[in-house]
This record gives C-alpha cells, sequence and structure tokens, in this order.
C-alpha cells in the first residue's frame, strides 16, 4: 500500500510513495497561482471559467480564429538526465523547453499563446521536487518568454519507464494567419533569434567528459551559454508577434535554418537562396564552442566548419524563419539570410549548391 503525505514521505521522496491525488496537490495549486496571474494581465479576453479540476477545461473569449499544436519530448530523444559532460537536466529545464516549443509553434503562426495543455509520464523513481520544478519551468517559460497571459489549463499525469511530456498548446490569431505556404518570389528570407548555439549545447553535453560540479560551473561563458541555449531557448515570441500583418510566411525554428526554410520553400512553391555571410556573426560566436570542444572529445571531430554546420544545420533554438516583401523594413529582432526566388520551386540553396547537411531529422537521427 502507498503511504501518503502525512507519513515520512517529503518533496524529496520518489514519486512512486505518493497517489496520484497527493501528486497533484503537490503540483496543480502551482499551476493555479499562475493562471490567477494570467488571468490579471493588462489585455486578456480570454477567461477561464472550469481550470485544472473537472474532465475538461473551459475557456470563453471572443471569437476567433484558434490555432493548435502539440508536441512531446522524450528522455533519451530530446534530453537526458544525466549527460557525459556531468551537466544534468532538471524538471525545471524539461518544463521550461516543453513549454517553449510549442510557445514558438504558436507564435510562429501570428497567434498568441492563450493555454497549455501539459501530459507528463515519469517513472516512479523521480522525486516529487522534480515536478514542482517541472511546473515552475513551465509558467516561467510563459512568463519570461512573452506569452504572459497564456495559462496552463489542464492536463495528464502516468507512470512510464522513462520521463516524456506532450504540451498541447492553443493560441488566438489577431489577424489571419500566418502559413508557411504564404513566401512569394523575391521575398526577403530573415531569421529573429539564436542559432546554432542550441546544437552547440548538445554537443558539449554530448560529447565532453566526465566534469565535476566545479569544473562545470568554471566553463568558459560562451560554453556555459551554449549549455543554457540547449536547456532553455528562448523563443523572440515579441519580435515574431511584429512579423504579423507584415511577412508572407513565418514558422519556427526546431530543425535548423537549412530544413525549416525547405519546409516553407516546399510550401510556397519558391527556391530559398541562404548566404553564409548572412550567418557570420552566428558563426563567429560559435567557432571558439568547436575550438573547445576539438581539443575535449575523443568520440567526435570537431573544427570550424562544425560552427557553420550549427548554425545552418542545429534545431532547438525555436528562433523564427519568415519571408517578407523586399519593399518593407523588416520588423525589430529580424536579419536577412537569403532572398525567395523561382529558379527551383521545393529547394533550398546555400551560397548557389544544394547543402550537404539538411538539419535534424527525428527518425534519420543516430
Ligand atoms: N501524429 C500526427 N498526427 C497528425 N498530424 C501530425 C502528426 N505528427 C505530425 N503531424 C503534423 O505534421 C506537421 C509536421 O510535424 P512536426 O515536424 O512535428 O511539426 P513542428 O516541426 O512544427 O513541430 C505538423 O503540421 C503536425 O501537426
Ligand atoms: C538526447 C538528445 N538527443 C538528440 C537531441 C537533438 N534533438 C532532439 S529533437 C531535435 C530537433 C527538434 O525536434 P522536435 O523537438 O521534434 O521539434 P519539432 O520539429 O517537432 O518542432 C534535436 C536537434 C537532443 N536534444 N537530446
Ligand atoms: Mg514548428
Amino acid at each position: 500500500m502507498k503511504s501518503s503525505a502525512h507519513s515520512a514521505a517529503t518533496f524529496a521522496s520518489p514519486v512512486g510513495k505518493f497517489s496520484e491525488s497527493e501528486i497533484l496537490q503537490a503540483f496543480v495549486p502551482l499551476l493555479e497561482e499562475h493562471n490567477r496571474w494570467a488571468g490579471a494581465q493588462p489585455g486578456n479576453l480570454v477567461e477561464m471559467t472550469v481550470g485544472p479540476g473537472d474532465d475538461c477545461s473551459v475557456l470563453s473569449m471572443p471569437a476567433s480564429q484558434l490555432v493548435f499544436t502539440t508536441d512531446t519530448q522524450t528522455e533519451g530523444q530530446d534530453f537526458r538526465r544525466q549527460w557525459n559532460s556531468g551537466d544534468t537536466t532538471t524538471g525545471y529545464d524539461v518544463g521550461w523547453k516543453a513549454a517553449t516549443q510549442n510557445l514558438a509553434d504558436v507564435v510562429s503562426m501570428g497567434a498568441e499563446p492563450i493555454t497549455l495543455l501539459v501530459s507528463l509520464s515519469t517513472p516512479p523513481d523521480i522525486p516529487l521536487q522534480w515536478l514542482k520544478d517541472f511546473a515552475r519551468g513551465l509558467t516561467d517559460s510563459c512568463r519570461k518568454n512573452g506569452a504572459e497571459r497564456c495559462s496552463i489549463s489542464g492536463g495528464d499525469l502516468g507512470a512510464s519507464t522513462e520521463i516524456s511530456v506532450t504540451v498541447t498548446a492553443v493560441g488566438r490569431c489577431a489577424g489571419a494567419p500566418l502559413l508557411r505556404s504564404g513566401a512569394q518570389v523575391g521575398d526577403v528570407v530573415a531569421i529573429a533569434g539564436e542559432l546554432g548555439t542550441a546544437a552547440a549545447g548538445f554537443a558539449v553535453m554530448e560529447y565532453s567528459q566526465g566534469f565535476s560540479i566545479d569544473d562545470l560551473e568554471n566553463r568558459p561563458g560562451h560554453i556555459l551559454r551554449a549549455v543554457q541555449a540547449q536547456q532553455r531557448p528562448q523563443t523572440p515570441m515579441r519580435n515574431a508577434l511584429q512579423a504579423v500583418g507584415v511577412a508572407h510566411a513565418m514558422m519556427d525554428i526546431s530543425d535548423g535554418p537549412v530544413r525549416d526554410a525547405q519546409r516553407i520553400a516546399q510550401a510556397s512553391k519558391v527556391s530559398i537562396h541562404l548566404e553564409t555571410e548572412l550567418f557570420r556573426a552566428d558563426i563567429a560566436q560559435l567557432e571558439p564552442v568547436a575550438d573547445w570542444l576539438t581539443a575535449r572529445s575523443q568520440t567526435q571531430e570537431f573544427s570550424l566548419s562544425t560552427a557553420t554546420r550549427w548554425v545552418l544545420s542545429g534545431g532547438e533554438n525555436h528562433g523564427m524563419l519568415a519571408c517578407f516583401p523586399a519593399d518593407t523594413p523588416l520588423p525589430k529582432g529580424f536579419r536577412a539570410v537569403g532572398r525567395c526566388e523561382r529558379t527551383h520551386p521545393d529547394s533550398v540553396f546555400v551560397d548557389g549548391k544544394v547543402p550537404s547537411d539538411k538539419g535534424w531529422d527525428h527518425f534519420l537521427a543516430e
């Protein structure tokens, strides 16, 4: 029989020591507190009339077009609790990233995130505190990425052999939704947000080995920033929403600029021509990370060209890729990286050539 919360069990105890309703009692109030705060944010047009606790939540709002999306993070595929470098991914990190990647999908459609649903499966040995940290990661991602009015209206909890989180997000369009299919010949292709740092952070944690806690904290600033970008990506939500009414097409960059540009090219029937020179600042920033890894990895080769690969083909930063009419100034936060042409509809070129590294693919990944 399970011990109850009245016994010696504490937040450090594994969730396997608690009943489902005891776990929810520790977890849901953190979300409810956030929902009250989000509901009171200026300009909120959405009222949560039924929150977590019933079979569904109920939200009411003025007539609008809604967008829906969902994304899963699975231990071993999207993160490790313990990395080869000695870094750990905490409950806070998992919550942050699961929320962020869904918020990015919503804003990339030109919509304001209004609510998230969160389904979490964990092994029973995860401490209850992990779930509380997870809840805080979710709410902080909303608050700090610019989705202050986004609530967390419910979810599901289950036991499994590894941690898996599925977040479903709902957003409300202010104007017409921004699709992948709207790019036009002559458009400027532009990016907002960081590029390549999350891929660099993944490489640091996966391929450098065996640091003690002190060594981890004393790594150079550019290494720590890359690790942070992998664990807690920042999506440029405000910049994305400023592209509404200006951009012809937009998407969030989850699998790298090359693969994601390919998706816009295909949907819009244009060719997209990217120029490495226009990514120079992003690449230069990551060359010291590649250099640092060269001396530390026995299993993987790194060189300065690795930095170019991270920038062009690395995913998980959740920046925005958008196509703008050439005669309009780019909204704040966007920088030009290429253009749309009619040469080979469906294709992406980098410096005039078909790129050899196409970007991340879950099923092709080793
Ligand atoms: N199991 C599924 N059922 C229905 N549609 C799906 C499924 N998996 C993916 N899709 C759709 O395919 C498209 C691409 O999916 P994905 O690569 O996960 O999107 P993103 O990169 O924006 O997260 C999306 O429109 C998504 O809704
Ligand atoms: C353990 C581990 N292996 C590999 C990766 C690299 N990785 C996982 S998902 C991904 C791309 C983003 O994929 P997904 O989260 O499915 O985003 P979507 O395309 O569905 O938006 C990358 C580069 C990682 N972060 N962690
Ligand atoms: Mg997406």
